[in-house]
């Protein structure tokens, strides 16, 4: 006979926290969202930490280069997604290693044989006033001069008038050498009172500019998550079929972590793909598995040897495994009994595998909420998308705006994996949509404010740390008829008022 769980599996919207005893330093400035992202020993300390407890999901839709720098600033971890090629996915890895806070490739850049219009034509186009005048008129051609807007009257000279005239010449530029620091580009900025620096190598090539608009900005990040050489740390997405080219690629251009991206991570195929990650590197690289929603599924990755442990089936916004495969689990339910399993496990072996719920987080309430039953951190793929730096068309639908959002299992996401099935083509079948979300903005905006709440009900349960969320945190199952008090009732809203 099958068997049969004698509980219902539940969702976060059916949990809330109970507050706890509240002291006077616990206030948000003091709480600390550190979380460990890989496996460690007790009393040792994980390889990698993320400063903040947010990753993004491994999604044509969410996690391209632009995305990954913009959360590693805030001291999160993208994993660019896998569904690509090597060669175009091991790119986008290279470009977040490549990424020099402060140091811009210039993006506008002419010959010295172009003309006035050119440089405003580009300007048109997109928007920087600071083009570079190279001898090839690539960004990183030799540098033969700059032309900004004090270079040219647009009504007193003709459209015609090549750049090489009223270019300011190399010889009139301040540059600095390749191995400037940002923060001795700065001094040079302000010592020469200039707008934007030129950095070049020793053959007068043109390497970045630094630009004296972007200092703030540089000094607003205190979390952000470098390596060791200050480079922004990334991850990546990898499959259970191609491993053996693709792990390789995506370590030569720098990778720091891995994650096996599957619905579903219970397999031989997934334990194979470990073990050969073990086999040829050791523990050096970093490699986490799932999806995973039980006890057997986490004990079975954890022994594996997975890094850490993702939690997930069907919940996700764009998910319709529960409807085409009839697999899954309520989130809530899935993560506390996965966690149970990390701590039960820790127990036995001394070794903490972190869990991360994937999927499902609706309201920022809901990331306390994953926090408190155990997540060490959580993989957003809908709340990512919303924001300025995501892969995907911003678009106006019904007067307003929205981004794009697909699922890595829809027909828009063309994921070879699931065509690739030893079945024939026409048997595969959907298991995520194609859809729109509502534009929110920049993701530091986004972020700062969704994490304020995090730490702010942290300090209503009294606590600073997540690990001591984890410990200490009490939650209720809540009934359908207190879920109708928990919102507004029993008034009419003023017209104009807006619930968020
Ligand atoms: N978290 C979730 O609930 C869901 C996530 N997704 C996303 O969709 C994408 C694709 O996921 P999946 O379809 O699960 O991809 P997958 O590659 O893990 O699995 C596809 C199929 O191939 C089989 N397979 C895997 N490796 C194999 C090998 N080496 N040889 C032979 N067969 C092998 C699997 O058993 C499965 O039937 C991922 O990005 C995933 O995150 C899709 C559905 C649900
Ligand atoms: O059933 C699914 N069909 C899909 O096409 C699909 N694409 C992604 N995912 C999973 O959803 C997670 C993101 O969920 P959210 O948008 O709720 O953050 C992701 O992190 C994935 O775990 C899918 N699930
Ligand atoms: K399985």
């Amino acid at each position: 006979m099958a068997f049969y769980y004698s509980e219902p599996s539940h969702t976060f919207s059916e949990y809330l926290l109970i507050p706890g005893y509240t002291a006077e330093d616990c206030v948000p400035a003091n709480v600390s969202l550190r979380t460990p992202l890989t496996r460690f020993r007790k009393g040792e300390e994980p390889a990698i930490s993320l400063n903040i407890p947010m990753v993004s999901a491994i999604m044509q839709s969410v996690s391209d280069d632009k995305l990954a720098i913009a959360l590693a600033k805030e001291g999160g971890l993208s994993f660019i997604y896998g569904a690509q090629s090597i060669e175009s996915e091991a790119a986008m890895v290279a470009r977040v290693k490549n990424h020099k806070a402060g140091f811009v490739v210039s993006a506008s850049n002419l010959t010295p044989d172009s003309t006035l219009a050119d440089v405003l034509a580009l300007k048109a186009k997109n928007g920087y006033s600071t083009v570079a005048i190279t001898d090839d008129g690539t960004a990183n051609g030799r540098l033969l001069g700059i032309v900004s807007s004090r270079d040219y009257r647009v009504s007193r000279m003709d459209g015609s008038q090549k750049v090489s005239t009223f270019m300011t010449p190399l010889e009139k530029l301040v540059t600095a050498p390749a191995q400037t620091t940002l923060k001795e580009a700065n001094d040079i900025i302000w010592e020469h009172k200039l707008n934007s620096l030129p950095i070049v190598d020793a053959d007068g090539r043109l390497l970045y500019f630094v630009f004296r608009k972007d200092y703030a900005s540089h000094k607003e990040n205190p979390l952000e998550l470098l390596d060791d050489q200050k480079r922004y740390l990334v991850g990546a997405g990898v499959n259970t079929r191609d491993y053996q080219e693709r792990i390789p690629a995506l370590l030569a251009a720098g990778a720091d972590v891995l994650c096996i991206d599957s619905s579903e991570g219970y397999s031989c195929w997934q334990e194979k793909t470990i073990a050969w990650v073990r086999e040829q590197y050791g523990d050096s690289v970093k490699i986490g598995a799932g999806n995973v929603v039980d006890r057997d599924g986490f004990l079975f990755l954890a022994k594996a040897g997975a890094d850490f442990v993702k939690v997930g089936i069907g919940g996700g916004s764009i998910c319709i495994t529960r409807e085409t495969k009839g697999i899954g689990r309520g989130q809530a339910t899935a993560l506390i009994e996965v966690c149970a399993a990390r701590d039960e496990y820790y127990r036995a072996t001394g070794v903490y595998v972190p869990v991360c719920s994937d999927g499902g987080i609706v309201y920022d309430y809901h990331m306390t909420l994953a926090l408190a039953m155990g997540a060490d951190f959580l993989m957003l793929g809908r709340y990512f998308a919303r924001f300025d730096e995501s892969p995907t068309a911003k678009v106006m639908v019904n007067g307003v705006y929205m981004k794009e959002y697909w699922g890595e299992g829809s027909n828009r996401a063309r994921n070879w994996q699931r065509y690739d099935l030893g079945g024939a083509g026409k048997l595969s079948f959907e298991e995520g949509v194609d859809s729109f979300v509502t534009y929110a903005g920049s993701l530091h905006d986004n972020v700062e404010i969704s994490l304020y709440k995090v730490k702010s009900t942290m300090c209503n349960c009294g606590v600073k740390t997540i690990a001591d969320l984890q410990k200490n945190a009490r939650l209720t199952l809540v009934s359908a008829t207190s879920i109708v008090e928990g919102g507004y009732h029993d008034v009419v809203l003023r017209s104009g008022s807006q619930i968020k």
